[in-house]
Order: structure tokens, then C-alpha cells, then sequence
């Protein structure tokens, strides 16, 4: 029963949560740790040379006096391999240095100085562990010190004075240490809300940021979208084109076969010429709506430049292309624009071969389309590979 009841209240004691509530601060475990290492050392020295002085005169003591001073340096040892633990170390330092400064205030005599070692205590707990550890310090050393004066338990030889004079000193660092506390906890939580204020904005901006960066990113794409598409048909213009074409070239470079579509819109000055410009416009777009109706996803339909336009078929063999060919050449003359009427096409189609250049790969193109025009237009011809 006993024992259940010292392992409870040492667990009480011990266990800075629960009876500090208040006290467990991150920011301070730095701060506590060199505090409580000069602790240590200092209190380890001056227990143990204190504890030998008293060693002969005062026994009981110059043991006690030893004893922690031993302690206070297995502590310092403790510490350094437990970092994580200082509040646990901190509660056990303050509970020594309750135990042992009350044992020497009540058991040396002669030595009316003992009674500042109280004032000690009082100043470690405010520190380590805040103020409602402080206040309960007070409270207990005032009550320990009043009440044994009244029972007698201990033969302190202090007078009624003496105690009264100590009560008064204790209250008065009470009261220095409790103005500074709440001063200090003032001021931290005026950080905290300063802290928080900044980075409110700081999350703020950074919203701001992202979303001035997106629509950025979005304008880029936009302008990059429109510097790589006729304006016109709709269609990739020759920049972009030579531009994707390099990347093309490495396709063909591993065994595929890309065919290439070169289309002349026959008679088209003629068109322009007989219904004006902005017709020959429409029948422009009208051939880019329709090429982009025959063509898969990974072609690529170009406005090569005037009234040649192009299809990139990539992984495309010749008769397939000129099937494509074919079909668009087809549709096309069935479709009846506007005050224009009928139109049609011419095309020339050839496939890539490995290590081609792209101007290699548009002349045979443009040989081929060259014989469809002189066939008679309105048909397709293939440059057949040697
Ligand atoms: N409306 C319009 N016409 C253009 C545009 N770009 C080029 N052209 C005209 O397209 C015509 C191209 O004609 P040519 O290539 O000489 O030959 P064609 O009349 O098509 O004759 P063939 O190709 O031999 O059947 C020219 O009159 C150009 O002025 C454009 O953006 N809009």
C-alpha cells in the first residue's frame, strides 16, 4: 500500500504534464538545457565542497550535502544522453534542491544564510517550469517553513523575526518574479500574434504569387500557341513545324516510316482573283477544317505557306498516306463553298527515309505534287522510294 502510494506520488511528482500543466514550451527546451547544465556543475562543486566542510561538525548534512552533489553530476551526465527528457530532468532537478535546500534549512543550524537558499528554489521553479510551479513552491516552502516553526518538528533556531523576515523576502521575489513572468509572457504572446500575422501575409502573398504565376504559365502557353499556329486556317504555321520536325526526324531514325502530304490548292489565284480575297480566305480554312477532319491526333497539319499546306503522318507507310490523300482530295471537291462553288486539290506524297533531311523528304513531295499538277490537278502522285 505504502509503496503504491510513494510510486504514485513520485509519479505525480516527477511528471511535469500533469502537475504543470502549463509549462511544457518548445521554444525554451534551448534555453533550459544550458541553464540547467550550469546548474548542475555549479551546484555538483558546491555541494560536495560544502559537504566536505560540513563533513565533521554537521554529519548528517555533509552527507546530504555530498549526496546531491554526486547526484547533481549524474545528472549533468544523464542530460546530455537524454535531451529529449529535459522536462522530466528539470522536475527531478527542482525536486533535489527542494528536498535537499529544505533538508539543510531545517537540519544545519547555526546558519542563518540557509534561509536564501530557499529563495533559490523559488527562482529555479519560476524558470524552469513557470508560474503556477512558482506559486506552488511558495506556497510549500512558506507553509514547511511556518508550520515547523509553530510544531517544532525541526529545532531551527530561528526566531519568530527571522521567519516573519523570510516569509517577506520570499514574498518579494514572489512578486519581482511573478511581474517579470507576466511581462515576459506578455511580450511572447505579442510575438506569438505578430508571428501569426506574418504569416497570414507571408500565406497570402504566397497565394497571390502562385496564382500570378499561373496565369503566367497560361499566358505563356497562349502566346506560345499562337506563335506556333497560322492565324488564318488555324493550322501549325512552318516555324513550329520545323521546329517539331527535328523531333519527328528522331522518330524515323528507329525503323518507322512518316509520310509527308504536300497539298496546292488548284486554280487558287484564279479564285482569288474571280471572288476576291477574303473567299480565297474562306476556301482556305474550309481545306484546314477538312484536313483536320481526315487526320489522326499524331498528325500534323501545317500551313506550309500561301496555298500549300501539309500533313505529317507520322508511322505512315506510302500507300497509306496516299490513301489519306486520296480520301481528303476526295471530300474536298465535294464540298460547295459559297459564291465559290466547287474547289479541288493537287498533292504529292512521299515517305521518310532513314537518315533523311526534311528538305529531302519536301522535294520529293514537291516533284510529286509537280506531276500531279501537270496530270491535270485534281489528283494525287507518290515519289516512290528507289
Ligand atoms: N486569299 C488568300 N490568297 C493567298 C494567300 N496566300 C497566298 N495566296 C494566293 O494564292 C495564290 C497561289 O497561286 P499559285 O500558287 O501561283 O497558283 P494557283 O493559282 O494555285 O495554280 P496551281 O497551283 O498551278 O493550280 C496566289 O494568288 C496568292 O496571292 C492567303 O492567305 N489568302
Amino acid at each position: 500500500m505504502l509503496k503504491k502510494w510513494i510510486s504514485k506520488a513520485l509519479i505525480v511528482m516527477l511528471h511535469p504534464i500533469k502537475l504543470f500543466p502549463e509549462l511544457s514550451d518548445a521554444h525554451n527546451v534551448r534555453y533550459k538545457i544550458v541553464f540547467l547544465q550550469n546548474v548542475f556543475t555549479f551546484a555538483g562543486f558546491v555541494s560536495l565542497i560544502m559537504g566536505v566542510l560540513r563533513w565533521e561538525q554537521q554529519p548528517i548534512i555533509g552527507k546530504i550535502d555530498v549526496t546531491f552533489g554526486l547526484l547533481a553530476f549524474l545528472l549533468l551526465s544523464t542530460m546530455q544522453r537524454y535531451r529529449h527528457k529535459i522536462e522530466l530532468i528539470a522536475s527531478i532537478a527542482l525536486w533535489l534542491c527542494f528536498i535537499q535546500f529544505m533538508a539543510v534549512f531545517f537540519l544545519a543550524d547555526g546558519n542563518n544564510s540557509r534561509s536564501g537558499l530557499l529563495l533559490l528554489i523559488l527562482a529555479g521553479a519560476f524558470y524552469l517550469k513557470g508560474r503556477l510551479t512558482g506559486y506552488y513552491m511558495l506556497a510549500m516552502i512558506v507553509m514547511l517553513v511556518v508550520s515547523n516553526h509553530f510544531l517544532a518538528v525541526f529545532d531551527t533556531h530561528f526566531t519568530n523575526l527571522d521567519i516573519l523576515t523570510l516569509c517577506f523576502y520570499l514574498l518579494a521575489q514572489f512578486f519581482i518574479i511573478h511581474n517579470y513572468e507576466s511581462l515576459r509572457e506578455t511580450q511572447t504572446q505579442h510575438l506569438k500574434t505578430l508571428n501569426q500575422d506574418l504569416e497570414a501575409l507571408v500565406k497570402k502573398r504566397t497565394e497571390q504569387l502562385a496564382a500570378a504565376n499561373h496565369a503566367l504559365e497560361l499566358e505563356k502557353q497562349n502566346l506560345k500557341k499562337l506563335s506556333d499556329t497560322d492565324h488564318l486556317t488555324g493550322l501549325s504555321n512552318r516555324h513550329h513545324f520545323e521546329a517539331l520536325f527535328s523531333q519527328q526526324q528522331r522518330i524515323s531514325e528507329r525503323d518507322t516510316t512518316d509520310a509527308l502530304i504536300l497539298i496546292d490548292i488548284d486554280y487558287f489565284k484564279h479564285i482569288n482573283d474571280t471572288h476576291g480575297h477574303i473567299h480565297g480566305d474562306n476556301v482556305l480554312k474550309g481545306i484546314a477544317r477538312s484536313m483536320r477532319e481526315h487526320t489522326r491526333a499524331s498528325d500534323i497539319s501545317v500551313r506550309w505557306g500561301g496555298d500549300e499546306l501539309i500533313i505529317y503522318a507520322p508511322r505512315t507507310t506510302l500507300l497509306q498516306a496516299r490513301q489519306l490523300a486520296e480520301k481528303l482530295r476526295d471530300h474536298i471537291q465535294t464540298l460547295q463553298l459559297p459564291d465559290v462553288g466547287t474547289i479541288t486539290i493537287s498533292a504529292g506524297v512521299a515517305v521518310l527515309c532513314p537518315g533523311d533531311t526534311f528538305s529531302q523528304l519536301l522535294q520529293r513531295a514537291d516533284q510529286a505534287l509537280y506531276r500531279a499538277k501537270q496530270a491535270g490537278r485534281n489528283c494525287i502522285q507518290t515519289f516512290e522510294p528507289a
